[in-house]
């Protein structure tokens, strides 16, 4: 079989040199075939290489550089993955002798088994790889291609060498995983503006790692639109993807250098079998944390809970709904093997045996294979390291939440519950504390502009840090933004009606200030109108400083005019929202009431805003809840004019209800308390307006009294200054 890297055509796209190119396996590893054009160089230098190329602003030689640097890595894996693929075979004679009658030598058999398959590798790799390329990279290196780095380098190469397109291409790229870099949101906002910049340019060139997550995002929008053939599809696919990957990632172990526990290293005292077992169970650890590894998203921390489970659980449901019942019977018991005494999972098994006539146990319906090896294996080898754990102290973290509880020993399993105790009792703690607000924010404050009131408190509002306030706007100015919406919609690019992110039942338009500007620039919507949707964002900021008594300034975060129309004829029967609860600055887990501070929830939110501008729809009501995305504990009616701010914060879980008939219109606003993740849209439209000469204090903000002196003072302490990267190696990749 010849096997060439998929990367090979990316080679020849990007017009780069040729680094390897090899053909494995089409006889036994070390065969004479093998034609080795050159070795891969280590990645990490290649990408140190970049990044001294792009500091030194060479941007064709970063460019190269950076790209090789991704290329050989993925290159890299490649081998590994072949080789390892090659080498099963190698050593199998020394494994059958373990079981014949010359069995009484088995240890060396074992032995030749270890040497076998260790020379096949080594020769595997030593063929396509350095020796320097085959050292273990450093952890600031994993880090930075972990958080996909060098597509941040490469987007501002790209951009410096006027090749938009794959500058597009690598900016999106890097958002992906890093989705609350603002920086890197107003750059694709640009490129997408850009002539030249096609919409192929937003492609994920990591995509190949990350199919399992699209397909399970495929998978959840075909329920939500009820297509259950489609979703029963996904959903399988998506199983057999993550098996896939799981398995990839476990080859790595096995191919790269595994370090030995620090005390167990090459100084220590041990013998030659404790040595061993140090480095076996390092090996059995990184194929265990594979699980976690294959179940993160990229761009979050942590890794979905029971990811391989979870996706059994709504295959069944698709397959049931989509009358393939033989299917679900096999899912279902697939996923007993998971939890076997799982009372919902038994129920419906005895139901499908009720309603089949007992037929559950023929070919077609039992556990599928591949379920029942990953299960068999995946429990050896958590005995294997739980005896390493009680025995030799060995440090291991079981990733998966359904181990039997006879795998984990008995003194674990103790530790296990006092600490359960601990959290539960925190839990409950955590109930009784649930009010307690640490975003500094202490509502009460004055509100400085003639004409508003506060309708609405933290008392009435059954909350903390939450304020109704009316007579923000007049009626006019609530139908000139109105009108702002209606027209930036039918201007279509990208504000055209499209179906909402939320909920299937509805389409969604959305404005920045920014687009505003550049609409009115090219006359599609009025200028002043513009400039009003841009003023009220300051107009918020200052009453909502003053309210709730900010200890620091407070910076528009994000501006968005939206839209959401019922779409008629589909509101029969609606149970949903039209925008779930949720928590506006961390994920919301309703089941352990924890919210979890991290991408890509905009953690940087500090206090919210909604400021309404109609009333003449049905439904859309905003509600505040407890921690468990159910219990109502407030409810707001939309009006012209009506604020309602509250801090961003776990204390304020909130949702939409749904709109079933008209159009709701509302302009959300999030400020944060760090200059750093100020909009950086707005300055661009104020420079716009300085451009043409108009100056940004509006006579609507001196009408405002007090206000016009406190926005001017804010707009003073704003900073003009671009802000740089952070940290490592990203320093001095700019804004566009
Ligand atoms: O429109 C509303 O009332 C709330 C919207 C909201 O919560 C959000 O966009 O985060
Ligand atoms: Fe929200």
């Amino acid at each position: 079989m010849a096997w060439l890297p998929d990367h090979f055509t990316v080679y020849v796209a990007f017009n780069f040199i040729i680094l390897a190119s090899f053909n494995v396996a089409s006889t036994a590893p070390g065969g004479s075939s093998a034609h080795v054009l050159s070795l891969l160089q280590p990645y990490d230098f290649l990408y140190y290489s970049g990044v001294r190329a792009y500091f030194g602003q060479e941007w064709a030689k970063a460019a190269e550089q950076l790209e090789k640097s991704i290329v050989t890595k993925e290159s890299l894996l490649r081998v590994r993955r072949q080789c390892h693929a090659d080498c099963v075979a190698a050593g199998r004679e020394a494994l059958y002798k373990l079981d014949s009658e010359e069995g009484s030598l088995w240890d060396l058999w074992a032995l030749d088994w270890v040497q076998q398959k260790a020379e096949c590798m080594r020769f595997c790799i030593g063929r396509h790889v350095t020796p320097a390329g085959q050292l273990a990279v450093s952890s600031d290196i994993e880090y930075e291609f972990g958080t996909r780095n060098p597509y941040n380098f490469l987007q501002v190469t790209y951009y410096k060498l006027e090749k938009l397109q794959r500058a597009a291409s690598a900016a999106h790229t890097y958002f992906v995983a890093n989705p609350s870099h603002l920086e890197m949101r107003n750059n694709i906002e640009k490129y997408r503006r850009m002539e030249g910049v096609t919409e192929e340019a937003f492609h994920d060139r990591e995509i190949e790692n990350e199919k399992h997550w699209v397909l399970y995002d495929a998978a959840v929008q075909y329920e939500a639109s009820s297509d259950w053939v489609q979703a029963a599809e996904k959903w399988k696919t998506c199983v057999n993807e993550t098996l896939r990957q799981t398995e990839e990632c476990r080859v790595q172990c096995e191919m790269t250098p595994q370090r030995l526990p620090e005390d167990r290293g090459v100084d220590s005292v041990d013998g030659v079998f404790e040595k061993a077992a140090a480095l076996s169970l390092s090996l059995l650890s990184c194929r265990q944390s594979c699980v976690s590894q294959v179940a993160t998203r990229p761009g979050r921390i942590s890794a979905q809970e029971d990811y391989l489970p979870t996706q059994l659980e709504h295959l069944h449901i698709a397959q049931f709904k989509a009358g393939d019942i033989s299917g679900a019977v096999q899912t279902l018991r697939s996923l007993l093997l998971f939890y076997p005494s799982d009372k919902d999972s038994l129920d419906n098994l005895q139901l499908y045996y009720d309603t089949l006539g007992g037929d559950t146990e023929s070919q077609g319906t039992q556990p599928a294979q591949e379920i029942v090896r990953y299960i068999s294996r995946s429990l050896q080898e958590k005995k294997l390291l739980y005896f390493g754990r009680e025995n030799f102290d060995f440090s291991f973290t079981d990733p998966d939440l359904w181990t039997p509880e006879d795998v984990v020993p008995e003194s674990l399993r103790e530790t296990w519950r006092a600490e359960k105790e601990k959290m539960n009792e925190k839990i409950k703690e955590g109930e009784q504390q649930e009010e307690v607000d640490d975003s500094g924010f202490f509502a009460g404050g004055p509100v400085p502009r003639k004409g508003v009131t506060i309708t609405m408190d933290d008392e009435i509002l059954n909350g903390t840090n939450r304020v109704v306030l009316d007579g923000v706007m007049t009626e006019k100015e609530c139908d000139r933004i109105l009108q702002l919406a209606t027209a930036a919609a039918s201007a279509g690019d990208g504000y055209r009606g499209r179906r909402s992110p939320h909920t299937p039942h509805e389409t969604f338009e959305g404005l920045t200030v920014l687009r505003a500007v550049k609409l009115a620039q090219d006359g599609m919507v009025n200028q002043s109108d513009a400039r009003l949707l841009h003023e009220l964002g300051e107009r918020v900021r200052v009453l909502l400083h003053s309210y709730f008594r900010s200890p620091s300034g407070l910076f528009i975060s994000f501006t968005h005019l939206v839209c959401r129309n019922a779409i008629a004829g589909d509101q029969e029967g609606r149970l949903d929202l039209s925008h779930p609860v949720h928590v506006d600055n961390c994920l919301l887990e309703p089941d352990t009431k924890q919210c979890w501070k991290e991408p890509p929830a905009f953690i940087h939110r500090d206090l919210s805003a909604i400021l309404y501008l109609n009333d003449n729809f049905d439904g859309g009501e905003l509600i505040f809840t407890n921690r468990d995305a159910k219990t109502v504990t407030a409810r707001v009616k939309p009006s012209c004019g009506r604020l309602v701010g509250f801090s961003s914060g776990p204390v304020n879980p909130h949702g939409v209800t749904a709109v079933t008939s008209g159009r709701r219109c509302s302009l959300a606003l999030w400020f944060t308390k760090q200059k750093l993740y100020r909009d950086m849209e707005r300055e661009e439209a104020e420079a716009l307006w300085a451009a043409d000469g108009q100056s940004v204090v509006k006579k609507d903000e001196e009408e405002a009294g007090g206000s016009a002196t406190a926005a001017r003072n804010a707009r003073s302490q704003a900073p003009q200054e671009k802000s740089r990267g952070r940290g490592r190696v990203t320093g001095g990749k700019d804004e566009l």
